[in-house]
């Protein structure tokens, strides 16, 4: 099977996309894992695959895979590329989308900068739906691993994340503390694990190890789910920037409305394979 794919970036968060509307590519999960690989294949935090609509409502669809090859529900960095890329391939002359994904629909717009902004849609508190085990919906839980407590905010931005506030980003135990909560018993399907740093109010430092990754140089749910966290508790105002490793994301946000994140989306090269 001959693939021609691209290899994109969102702040360091990087991507291999491959248009499935002019093409007819199936990968299974250890398929993608090994082109995740970045010794022995492209190497990629996720595989972004583009559809055919199958709503006449909307103007794609859109398809997430982790590094290990689970399909996943959201992807804000990679929402952003998917724009860039349908422009790129001319599969759209709109400035503006509409892409279902595995769990709703989201807008996406090409900005005259040339930077992406995303409708992401609204954020989930109720735990059901997250899926998060708890009794009711709280602003902030105790989360314990390890004989360890970890104090947490918990929302879906279409996928799970949870939330800690941390005093030195740099410091944060995010390879250790990410491992122990990614899979823990209270997250059905696993969670984002995002660790946050207040600057002032305006801005605030973000590091997030990533289901089915570890961490990445930049998550763009994770940026909205943390953005969201910090304004209910009125550590932030409605627009703030939050700086990743990868780079600045900004976003905002008022109760009951949908998050909007606005950020770089980059195309790095063009490339086919056989596989
Ligand atoms: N990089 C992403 C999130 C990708 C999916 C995530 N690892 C999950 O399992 O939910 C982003 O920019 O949002």
């Amino acid at each position: 099977m001959l693939i021609h794919f691209s290899k994109m970036h969102g702040l360091g968060n990087d991507f291999m996309v491959i248009d499935n509307v002019t093409q007819n590519v199936f990968l299974n999960n250890d398929q993608i894992a090994m082109l995740a690989d970045r010794h022995r294949g492209v190497g990629f935090d996720q595989l972004l695959m583009v559809e055919a609509p199958y709503d006449p409502d909307v103007d794609f669809h859109y398809r997430i895979f982790n590094a290990d090859g689970s399909e996943v529900q959201q992807c804000g960095n990679g929402a952003r590329c998917f724009g860039r890329f349908i422009r790129h391939k001319g599969l759209s002359n709109k400035n503006r989308f509409r892409v279902s994904t595995k769990k709703g629909v989201i807008s996406i717009s090409l900005l005259s900068d040339g930077q992406v902004e995303v409708d992401m849609g609204q954020p989930v508190f109720d735990p059901a739906q997250i899926p998060f085990r708890a009794n009711k919906s709280e602003t902030t839980y105790i989360l314990r691993a390890a004989e360890q407590t970890f104090l947490c905010g918990v929302l879906s931005m279409g996928n799970p994340h949870c939330v800690m506030l941390v005093d030195d980003i740099e410091q944060a135990p995010v390879n250790e503390v990410g491992q122990l909560l990614t899979q823990h018993e209270r997250f059905a399907e696993g969670a984002n694990i995002g660790f946050l740093q207040i600057i002032d109010r305006q801005n605030a430092r973000l590091r997030v190890f990533e289901r089915g990754v570890g961490e990445t140089q930049a998550c763009g749910s994770g940026a909205c789910a943390a953005a969201v966290w910090a304004m209910m508790q009125d550590k932030l105002d409605a627009t703030a920037t939050i700086q990743l490793p990868g780079g600045p994301l900004q976003i905002t946000w008022q109760a009951g409305q949908s998050v909007m994140m606005t950020g770089s989306a980059t195309h790095v090269f063009d490339g086919q394979m056989v596989l």
